[in-house]
């Protein structure tokens, strides 16, 4: 009963939604069991065969035009959902509804959304999402797309300059996108003003043809995600209506007048990418769903393998190998689900805090689940390999994570550069405040036993306490501090690892009636154990001397064997509550599944 609740608190919200979606996959089996056999061609077919029945079952009903934050939730619990199964698809859908959906509902005035938005929820349009260029991708500022306004038409004027300008990585736009949410310096009156988005009609119809003066080509094959028809759009000289451009934010008046709401082109281009935040953090819960999956396969697998007369799952360095990642997950789940409820609070404004722990777990859990399931991959030995067990398919299903919506390393600089700023104007002022508050504090005697969260929070602060002088010394300034970019993101890692540590105890702290908090308290110690093993930083920067270092390593050994012994293992992967048709033939009687009877 506990470990059920667990799972609910995992699932965070629309938990009902969710076991409703995973019976009609196993009431369906013919289009919902998963495939990992398919081509990029019929993977595409599939998946739009998916999204329609997903469709015309009303799943998505409501979804996209309420305005109530609960419906908004319903589709990503049913997204969240479809990712066990089909990560194109979820990827497909969260482009369209949210990254296309998201650009209107949040850059267009009232009257553009409710044009648009009903439009995209009765599936009457595709939409994708045109912001990165063959020459320009995390470096957004660099895009060269230009969209100029023509007062005598009443028009803007799309126009791709270069072939490095092309559009490129669009998902959705190879075949299906009919329309486009595209990301372009505007010009007004020969005054560029800076990144606007617009609308723009890309084809006739849904898989129709490209309208006139738009070119698209297919991005093609790729190792993962083939199931989303990545494309690259060229614009030439192609004009769209004023009402096309997305107009909340800044406006441009008919007689090509330009006037905006936000004060700085700095605070502009922050706001008008804003809805890859909740991309960003629905790809946190990506890869927490995946690691789901992978250990729910490999652990299995190991209490039923027998290696050189031993339990497979007894042996130290297959704990040692898995355990990590299943106490990762439960840590990194219950510090994402607040910051994922709280973006769809009405009238959320992005804190630097909320910024950095969005950015900062996008990319260290998309990092782990990359090893997680390399690890889980290899784990299953030979097994491993076949794609009925779907580990190394997903490996390369999700291994784009780390790279879009931000890519892992300049998602860490954005921490880094928060914390950088933090600490000088600390050293400027005499006094550190926020995060930093610790600093102004002696440092605590570390405890001889390095058993509970206190100890991992206390090396956790000390390694930041000695990484920011090494970076920044008190003369230094941040430009000299960003050239050491090694250092620099070691920095910003340090800091997200604190306010996850942080966050994770205030959460078990803070929530009354939380379920197996005694799980979760080891958890958050096996994997705060876990980072401090593998991570020179903290020797490095001064917190943890050799001493020190092999007493972690005793406590983490003796936990990994209790959190076995306890049961707590076991209960953590039935939280984890991954349906038995999306796990794999070696989860269960794998020797009858492999009888020559069978062939
Ligand atoms: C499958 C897929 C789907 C996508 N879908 C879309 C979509 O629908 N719409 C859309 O607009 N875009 C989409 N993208 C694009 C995606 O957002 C970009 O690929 C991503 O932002 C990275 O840009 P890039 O590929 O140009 O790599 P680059 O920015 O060139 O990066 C290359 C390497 O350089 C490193 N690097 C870059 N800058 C720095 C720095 N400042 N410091 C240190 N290292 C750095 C990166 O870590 C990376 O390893 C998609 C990409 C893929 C692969």
């Amino acid at each position: 009963m506990e470990v059920l609740r667990l799972s609910e608190h995992l699932a965070g919200h629309h938990f009902e939604n969710r076991n409703e979606m995973f019976a009609l996959f196993e009431r369906e089996p013919e289009l919902f069991r998963p495939r990992h056999d398919l081509g990029m061609r019929e993977s595409r077919e599939l998946l739009m065969r998916r999204w329609e029945r997903l469709h015309e079952l009303g799943y998505f009903k409501n979804t996209i035009t309420s305005r109530n934050p609960e419906d908004h939730l319903r589709r990503i619990a049913m997204s969240e959902t479809c990712e066990y199964l089909d990560h194109s698809l979820s990827v497909k859908m969260g482009v369209n509804y949210g990254l296309f959906g998201g650009a209107v509902a949040g850059l267009g005035t009232e009257e553009q959304r409710d044009y648009w938005l009903p439009k995209v929820e009765r599936k009457e349009i595709i939409g994708c999402y045109g912001l990165s260029e063959l020459g320009a991708g995390s470096n957004v500022r660099g895009i060269r797309t230009t969209a100029t306004y023509d007062p005598g038409s009443r028009s803007f004027v799309l126009h791709t300059p270069t072939d490095g300008a092309q559009k490129y990585w669009i998902g959705g736009a190879a075949e299906s996108a009919c329309h486009c949410s595209v990301f372009a310096y505007l010009i007004v009156d020969r005054k560029r003003r800076g990144i606007h988005g617009f609308v723009v009609q890309i084809r006739d119809s849904i898989g129709g043809s490209p309208v006139h003066g738009v070119t698209i080509a297919d991005c093609g094959d790729k190792w993962g995600l083939n199931g989303v028809d990545n494309g690259r759009i060229w614009f030439d000289r192609v004009k769209i209506p004023r009402s096309n451009m997305l107009m909340k934010l800044s406006q441009v008046s008919e007689d090509g007048h330009y006037t905006s709401i936000v004060q700085s082109e700095n605070e502009l281009f922050g706001r008008t990418l804003a809805p890859l935040t909740s991309g960003r953090v629905s790809i946190i819960f990506s890869a927490l769903n995946e690691m789901k999956v992978g250990t729910s396969i490999a652990i299995p697998y190991a209490k039923s393998r027998q290696v050189f007369d031993k339990e497979l799952m007894s042996v130290q360095t297959h704990r040692h190998r898995l355990l990590p990642y299943v106490c990762g997950t439960l840590v990194m789940n219950i510090v994402a689900n607040p910051l994922k409820l709280r973006l769809y609070e009405s009238g959320l404004v992005i804190s630097k805090k909320f910024h950095v722990l969005s950015a900062g777990l996008k990319a260290l859990s998309t990092w782990e689940m990359e090893r997680c399931l390399q690890e889980c991959r290899e784990a299953c030995g030979g097994q491993g390999m076949l794609s009925e067990n779907r580990v190394g398919p997903l490996l390369s299903e999700f291994n784009v994570t780390t790279t879009f919506e931000g890519d892992n390393h300049v998602m860490v600089q954005q921490a880094s550069k928060v914390v950088v700023s933090m600490y000088m104007e600390g050293l400027k002022q005499g006094e550190f405040s926020g995060d930093l508050d610790f600093l102004n504090r002696e440092e605590l005697p570390l405890q001889a036993e390095p058993n509970d969260m206190s100890f991992i929070l206390e090396l956790m602060r000390r390694r930041v306490r000695g990484l920011l002088p090494a970076l920044v010394p008190t003369s230094g300034t941040r430009e000299a501090a960003e050239k050491e970019l090694v250092l620099f993101e070691e920095v910003g890692t340090a800091f997200c690892d604190l306010l996850i540590f942080e966050s994770f105890e205030k959460e078990l702290n803070d929530s009354a009636g939380l379920p197996c908090k005694d799980l979760l308290m080891k958890a958050g110690l096996i994997y705060g154990l876990s980072r401090i093993d593998r991570d020179s930083t903290f020797s490095r920067s001064g917190a943890l001397s050799s001493d020190a270092s092999w007493s972690v390593r005793r406590t983490y050994m003796k936990e990994l064997d209790r959190f076995v012994e306890s049961g707590m293992m076991d209960s953590a992967i039935e939280a984890f509550r991954v349906p038995d048709f999306l796990k794999a033939p070696i989860c269960g009687d794998w020797l009858s599944h492999n009888a020559k009877a069978r062939l």
